[in-house]
């Protein structure tokens, strides 16, 4: 039986954005500003702090990406604690932290949560009736993997 994860009404959303996108992201914040309001919000340290300035959204600001913030929220999501994240990655500039984005890109998908790395994904997103409702989240099973037979390859 599928192991059901139960997502509130109240979502935990994550906000990140590369420096060349923060513009971009300030800018849909700043359009949904009303419906982020009404659930949890976390972001990497610069991005946070400049979403706290413009729009005065309260939000849990942890470090900056590459000085370990991505992999801060990385963490959360592990442990079930982000349902969801806008992350405005920068595809045009080469990133110090490549490893850190990707390894949250990884686990992202890895707990099948809800990502968003453009503008017309979290437009279709953030109007989606879940996000005013309970969403029972499939947890993915990785029973066999942490069963493998770790000795078969000697
Ligand atoms: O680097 C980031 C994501 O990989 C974002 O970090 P800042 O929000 O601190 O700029």
């Amino acid at each position: 039986m599928a192991n059901i994860r139960t997502l509130s009404r109240k979502k935990h959303i994550a906000l990140v954005a590369h420096d060349y996108r923060k513009a971009d992201l300030l800018d849909w914040v700043s359009a949904n500003k009303d419906i982020l309001a009404q659930h949890t919000l976390y972001a990497t340290g610069t991005t946070g702090k400049m979403i706290e300035e413009a729009l005065h959204l309260p939000i849990t600001k942890f470090l900056s990406g590459p000085l370990g913030g991505d992999q801060q929220i990385g963490s959360l999501i592990a442990t079930g604690q982000i349902d969801m994240i806008i992350f405005y990655w920068d595809p045009m500039n080469a990133q110090p932290h490549d490893t850190d984005v990707k390894a949250l890109l990884r686990l992202s998908v890895t707990w099948n949560i809800l990502l968003a790395c453009d503008r017309t994904t979290a437009d279709f997103i953030i109007t989606s009736p879940y996000m005013n409702s309970e969403y029972q989240r499939i947890m993915p099973d990785y029973t066999d993997y942490l069963s493998r037979d770790i000795h078969e390859n000697e």
